[in-house]
C-alpha cells in the first residue's frame, strides 16, 4: 500500500522509463547559469551540447568556460600548469555549440534549460523540444522562482520532467536543489539527484513551491535591504560591508544583486507578489524598477547598484 501510494504522489505512469543514466546533456541558454552548468557537466565527463539563439552568443559562452576553467586549474592544478592545460582541453572537447535545438536534442538524456525568466517563453521551448526530443530524454528547468508543474504542462512527459536549480557562480557552488512536482517519477527524480552527485554537488529534495528553499529566504531579503536603503537607514555600502562582517556572507546584498541579474530578481519578486499581493515580504522597490526599466541590470550590463567599468 505504501508503495502504492509513493508511486501515486511520484506520478508514476506507465509511459515512466526507467532511470536514467545521464551521460549526453542538452543545456539551452547559454548565459552566467548555462555556461557554469556546462562547464560542470563537461568537466565531470558528460558530452555537452551548448544552445543559444546566436553564434555569437555562444562564442562569449566558450570564452567565459575558458576563462571560468582557467581559475579552476590555476588552484587545482597550482604545481602542474601543463596538466592544468590538458584537463581544460580536454573539457573544451566535450562541449559543442549549436543554435538548432532540433539537432542538439538527439541523442540527449537530459534536456536543461536555463533560458530568461519568463513562463510563456519558457512553456514555448519546452513545448517545441518535446516532440523533437527522444521518448525517454528528462526535461528540467533552472528556474529561479517558477512552478515547474506550471512549465512542465507545456508538455507531454509530466513524468520525465523537474527542477534542477544550480547556484551562482555554478563552478563554485556546491548547491543543487532538485524539484519533483507531484507528476515526477520517482525514476526521474532519482536520476536528476544522481546526476547532481556525479557533478560534484551536493543534492537537497524540494518540493514544487515558489522559490523552492534558498530563494524563498534568499530573495526577500535582498529586497528588504534594497527598501532599507531606499528609507535612509543605510547606505549601500555600509549595508553590503554589515552583511559581510556581521553574518559572515561572502558578498553583501547590494554586490550580490548586481552580480545575480537585477532584473532575474526583479522577475522573481514581480510574479510572487501577482500570486500574494498582500504579503508585504513581496512589496516592490522603486530604486530597483528605475534600474531595471533603465537596462542597468548590474555585473552584465557594467552597471546596476554599482558601475563596473
Ligand atoms: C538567483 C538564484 O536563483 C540562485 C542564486 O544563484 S543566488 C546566488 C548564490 N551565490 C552566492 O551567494 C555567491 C556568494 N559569493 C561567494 O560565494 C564568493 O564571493 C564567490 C565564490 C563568488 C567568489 O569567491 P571569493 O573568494 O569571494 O572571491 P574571488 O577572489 O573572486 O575568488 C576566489 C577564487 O574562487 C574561484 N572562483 C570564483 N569565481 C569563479 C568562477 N566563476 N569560476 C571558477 N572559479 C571561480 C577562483 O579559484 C578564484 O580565484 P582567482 O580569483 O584567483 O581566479
Ligand atoms: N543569475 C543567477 O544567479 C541565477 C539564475 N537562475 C535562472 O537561470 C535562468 C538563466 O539565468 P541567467 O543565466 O542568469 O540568464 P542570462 O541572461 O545570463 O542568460 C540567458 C541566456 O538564454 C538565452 N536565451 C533566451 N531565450 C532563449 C531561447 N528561446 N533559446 C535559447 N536560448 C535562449 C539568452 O540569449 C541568454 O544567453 C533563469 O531562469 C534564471 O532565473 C538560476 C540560478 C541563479
Amino acid at each position: 500500500m505504501a508503495f502504492f501510494a509513493h508511486q501515486i504522489r511520484r506520478g508514476f505512469s506507465s509511459s515512466a522509463v526507467r532511470n536514467v543514466v545521464i551521460k549526453q546533456v542538452t543545456i539551452i541558454g547559454g548565459g552566467q547559469m548555462g555556461a557554469g552548468i556546462a562547464q560542470v557537466a563537461a568537466s565531470t565527463g558528460h558530452s555537452v551540447t551548448l544552445v543559444d539563439t546566436s553564434d555569437d552568443i555562444l562564442k562569449k559562452s566558450i570564452k567565459t568556460i575558458e576563462g571560468s576553467l582557467k581559475r579552476v586549474v590555476k588552484k587545482k592544478f597550482a604545481d602542474k600548469p601543463e596538466a592544468g592545460e590538458e584537463f581544460i582541453q580536454k573539457v573544451l572537447k566535450n562541449v559543442s555549440t549549436s543554435t538548432d535545438v532540433g539537432s542538439a536534442v538527439q541523442g540527449s538524456d537530459l534536456v536543461l534549460e536555463a533560458i530568461v525568466e519568463n513562463l510563456k517563453i519558457k512553456q514555448d521551448l519546452f513545448s517545441r523540444l518535446d516532440k523533437l526530443a527522444p521518448a525517454h530524454t528528462i526535461f528540467a528547468s533552472n528556474t529561479s522562482s517558477l512552478p515547474i508543474s506550471d512549465i512542465s504542462s507545456a508538455t507531454n512527459r509530466l513524468d520525465r520532467f523537474g527542477g534542477l536549480h544550480f547556484f551562482n557562480p555554478v563552478p563554485m557552488m556546491k548547491l543543487v536543489e532538485v524539484i519533483g512536482t507531484s507528476t515526477t517519477s520517482q525514476e526521474t527524480f532519482d536520476s536528476l539527484l544522481n546526476f547532481s552527485k556525479v557533478l560534484g554537488k551536493t543534492p537537497v529534495s524540494c518540493k514544487d513551491t515558489p522559490g523552492f528553499i534558498v530563494n524563498r529566504l534568499f530573495v526577500p531579503y535582498l529586497y528588504e535591504a534594497i527598501r532599507l536603503y531606499e528609507r535612509g537607514h543605510g547606505s549601500k555600502e555600509d549595508i553590503d560591508i554589515a552583511m559581510k562582517l556581521g553574518v559572515g556572507y561572502p558578498m553583501g546584498p547590494f554586490e550580490l544583486s548586481d552580480y545575480i541579474g537585477l532584473d532575474t530578481i526583479k522577475f522573481i519578486m514581480d510574479g510572487w507578489r501577482e500570486m500574494d499581493p498582500d504579503n508585504t515580504l513581496f512589496a516592490p522597490s522603486e530604486l530597483m524598477d528605475k534600474l531595471v526599466a533603465e537596462g542597468k541590470l548590474g555585473k552584465k550590463t557594467g552597471e546596476g547598484f554599482y558601475k563596473y567599468k
